[in-house]
């Protein structure tokens, strides 16, 4: 029996692998979980699953859970999430939090020796250097979640890394994948919410339209796979069947193929390097499918998407400030207050201002991080993009 501690349990990732664990309730037992601030989705799960130790993101937060929760401790916080993640009693971490508030909880539980699933890209974004070298010292795999990453490690499998000519990650195209840029001016968050093949997280929704969902991915597998961004490639793929794919030497590609299920990545990450059956999972019917579509990605269309690869790039503390200033922008425009094309304004703005600290430590990325979200806001207040 695994203990698992979950972060971010009421999300649309927590809530699947939720499902995963209810599954197989022989070989996982939700020994933790955190969450933000959603208690009416928390209490059914704690009541359900009865984890020992709960953390929140706040104390008002913990002040509501309190009046429903009477057997377990509740902390709070950064702190509280880092607690749980190296407790005596926790095997497993899935990190399935949204952005890269994780960050420290991930760099610790690897350093206590952790198994890691970890969904949560933004970690690796923002600090993938820190937490691929303690990995390495510390003797951890961390096993991926992220659809497209699963799907490269499972091409992966068995096989020589020197032997790769390129990893090839494939894009949906998000919500707007139809539209011009002319056509971007006064789309709605509604619309941009409407993902064409995934229900996910709105965050993750957003980047998706942006397209910086995949520019994050790029990093993520940069980091994961240890490939530099030259051997990587994105492409249109609007069906979201082949999860990505990766290019060997001999021009072989294989590819991992599916229905778009989180859970079914989540439980990979879990039972590795087992498979188990999972039920409810649609299965794929290549001949109900029929065809599948590919195109090269546009960058002038998507640059978001440019930004990503420049910071990746460049490296240092400029994946840190595309990562926070990708968060307040998103944020800034899930909460209506300026456009979607605004989002990629700020962030542009943003590391256009950054001089790069190479090689940061823990708490130089953790001042950057705290730094650009002020400045992005500043930026905002500042009217420098189109309010609504
Ligand atoms: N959803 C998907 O299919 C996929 C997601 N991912 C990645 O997985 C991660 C999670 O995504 P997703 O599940 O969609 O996100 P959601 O927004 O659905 O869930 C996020 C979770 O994190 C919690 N949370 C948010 N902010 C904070 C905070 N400041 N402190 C503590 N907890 C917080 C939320 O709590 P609450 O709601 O209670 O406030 C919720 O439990 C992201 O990094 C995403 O990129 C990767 C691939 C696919
Ligand atoms: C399910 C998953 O892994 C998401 O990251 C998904 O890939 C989003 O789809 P696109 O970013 O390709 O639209
Ligand atoms: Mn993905």
């Amino acid at each position: 029996m695994k203990n698992i501690t979950l972060l971010g349990a009421t999300g649309s990732i927590g809530i699947q692998t939720l499902d995963v664990i209810r599954q197989h309730k022989d070989l996982f037992n939700l020994y933790a979980l955190s969450f933000g601030r959603n208690v009416d989705k928390a209490v059914p799960i704690i009541n359900e699953f009865n984890p020992k130790k709960i953390v929140v993101q706040d104390q008002e937060t913990k002040k509501k859970l309190e009046l429903y929760v009477r057997n377990q401790d509740i902390l709070v916080g950064s702190e509280g999430m880092i607690e749980i993640s190296i407790d005596t009693y926790t095997d497993v971490l899935v990190n399935a939090v949204m952005g890269s508030v994780g960050l420290q909880a991930t760099l610790q539980a690897i350093q206590n020796k952790k198994q890691i699933a970890i969904a949560n890209k933004e970690t690796l974004v923002t600090a993938g250097h820190l937490v691929m070298e303690a990995a390495r010292i510390h003797n951890v795999t961390l096993l991926p979640v992220d659809s497209e990453h699963s799907a490269i490690f499972q091409c992966l499998n068995g096989e020589n890394q020197k032997e790769v000519n390129k990893i090839i990650i494939t894009a949906s195209g998000g919500s707007f994948r139809d539209k011009s840029r002319e056509e971007l001016q006064d789309v709605t968050v509604e619309d941009a919410l409407n993902h064409p093949n995934w229900s996910m997280g709105s965050k993750i929704t957003i980047d998706s339209a942006t397209m910086m969902n995949k520019g994050l991915e790029v990093i993520e597998a940069h980091w994961l796979f240890d490939v530099p961004y030259d051997q990587i490639d994105v492409v249109l793929h609007k069906e979201s069947v082949i999860h990505s794919m990766v290019e060997f030497n001999d021009n072989s590609v294989i590819a991992q193929l599916g229905t778009p299920d989180m859970r079914v990545p989540i439980q990979y990450a879990l039972t590795y390097p087992a498979r188990l059956p999972l039920s409810n999972s649609k299965k794929l019917d290549l001949v109900e499918i029929g065809k599948l579509h590919f195109s090269q990605m546009d960058y002038v269309r998507f640059p978001c998407l440019k930004m990503a690869y420049d910071a990746g790039r460049e490296g240092g503390t400029l994946p840190t400030v595309l990562n926070a200033a990708n968060e307040v922008a998103v944020d800034l425009f899930l909460q209506g207050k300026m456009s979607f094309v605004s989002i990629e304004k700020l962030i542009g703005q943003a590391l256009e201002q950054h001089v790069t600290i190479p090689n940061p430590d823990l708490e130089t990325i953790l001042g950057v991080d705290r730094q650009t979200r002020l400045e992005v806001e500043s930026y905002f207040n500042k009217d420098l993009v189109n309010k609504i």
